[in-house]
């Protein structure tokens, strides 16, 4: 029972990077040091790679109950588990919805037989999403949600919203927001700008965003309550947010590996897998993301892994689903466009996948002695092309398909068992 991952490049999420060996006992890290030598240990030879805490995605769409097609929480796991991830937070427009602890306890008990990582449920505000009537938080809360958001259905009315606040702050809830006011967003379908012009398609302008997250932080201020920004896209965010920090709003934020790299100029093709919400934006955007992540604004980054079919993005552009299936490129489009390109660091990179949406979300997260092993191991330098059929997840829709990333996932460890292995067959490895 016992595994020994040796001669990595350990960082532990606590400061500390370290060439070093882990002995894993019974899901718990009991050692970190040099050489390590146990005659009966399962190791693993982690030469030339970086041993990280295991990745925590706080904003996954896992699409069961309901849209079993696009996803399942065995799939959606797989595909966690093949991106790094050892937690992942799922959110609650499912069909039915997590509006009441019945489908919290669906969706922890087919967690618990088919998840292949640990699955934190998020309850919505709203009964059936609706915007209408507030769902009933004590129970949410007791039956294990972690937050509470209405993702992808925004709450119009301020005043509902700040009802909501006003009992989760009550309940010690978080609030998970995306902020779209759908006046401003109307019909488009991307970015509001030159290229939507350009192509004929309407467009989001950046004030949808910015207008409801202006809102959203007054109301949290007043309310107490602490509240968590889904995918930012925009310069404006980023400002706001840190405005809202220095006037010491509970607020934390988190941006999504696409919005971080892509703009909106691969829509020019019409391809409907660059079709998400928030839509891709502009390189000075990217920068302002990315600046917000370095002093602090911003504090994760989460995938929104938002899986379709094919047929829900086979259609024009105008009619194609939101959304892009994002947990299985996750750590290879940051490790290519933000720390091979020397703009973030891996410590940094595990702040920002790891240990900040850990703490935001109240859960532990680190590699120290005692704790649970939740363990990531990749290979930074290690070029591949992107291919969309090798998802585990069913879901295709990555803009990312056909391109050279470079950092691969080389396994991920939930609770000291090996659940991803790459090239390997799970089976043959005994722990
Ligand atoms: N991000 C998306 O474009 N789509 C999400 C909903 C959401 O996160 O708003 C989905 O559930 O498909
Ligand atoms: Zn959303
Ligand atoms: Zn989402």
């Amino acid at each position: 029972m016992r595994m020994i991952i040796k001669n990595g490049t350990v960082i532990d999420g606590f400061g500390s990077e370290v060439k070093a060996d882990i002995l894993i006992d019974y899901g718990i890290i009991k050692a970190i040091d040099k050489n390590i030598e146990i005659s009966d240990a399962v190791v693993i030879d982690a030469t030339g790679k970086y041993v990280l805490p295991g990745f925590v995605d706080m904003h996954t769409h896992l699409r069961q109950p309901g849209f079993e097609e696009k996803e399942t929480i065995k799939t959606g796991t797989e595909a966690a588990a093949a991106g790094g991830y050892t937690t992942v937070a799922c959110m609650p427009n499912t069909n039915p919805p997590i509006d009441n602890e019945i489908v919290v306890e669906y969706v922890k008990s087919i967690a618990q037989r088919e998840g292949v990582v640990k699955v934190l449920p998020i309850g919505a505000m709203t009964k059936g999403m609706k915007g209408e009537e507030i769902t009933e938080m004590a129970k949410l809360k007791k039956a294990g949600t972690v937050a509470l958001s209405d993702d992808g259905f925004p709450i119009m009315s301020a005043g509902l919203m700040k009802r909501i606040m006003t009992y989760g702050k009550m309940y010690d809830l978080l609030m998970i927001t995306h902020c779209e006011d759908k006046t401003l967003s109307g019909e488009g379908v991307m970015n509001s700008g030159v290229i939507s012009t350009m192509i004929g398609l309407k467009g989001i302008p950046h004030e949808a965003e910015e207008v409801m997250l202006a809102r959203n932080i007054i109301l949290a201020k007043s309310t107490g309550v602490r509240l968590h920004i889904a995918h930012i896209s925009t310069k404006g965010s980023v400002e706001l947010i840190k405005e809202a920090k220095e006037k010491g709003v509970k607020i934390t934020a988190e941006v999504t590996p696409h919005n971080l790299t892509l703009t909106d100029e691969a829509v020019y093709n019409y391809d409907t897998n660059t079709k998400a919400y928030p839509p891709l934006r502009t390189r000075e955007d990217i920068e302002a993301l990315i600046e917000g992540l370095k002093d602090g604004t911003i504090d994760a980054i989460a995938t929104d892994h938002a899986p379709h079919t094919k047929d829900d993005k086979k259609v024009p552009y105008d009619m194609a689903a939101f959304g892009i299936s994002g947990l299985e490129t996750a750590f290879s489009v940051i490790n290519t466009f933000l720390v091979q390109k020397g703009k973030i660091n891996m410590k940094d990179l595990v702040k920002y996948m790891s240990i900040n949406p850990a703490n935001i979300l109240g859960i532990s997260s680190g590699i120290k002695v005692g704790a649970t092993a939740d363990i990531v191991i990749v290979d930074p330098y290690e070029e591949y092309v992107v291919d969309k059929d090798k998802f585990k997840s069913k879901g295709k829709n990555t803009p990312f398909h056909g391109m050279k990333l470079k950092g691969v996932v080389e396994y991920t460890i939930v609770e000291g068992q090996i659940k991803y292995a790459r090239d390997r067959k799970i089976e043959k490895i005994e722990v």
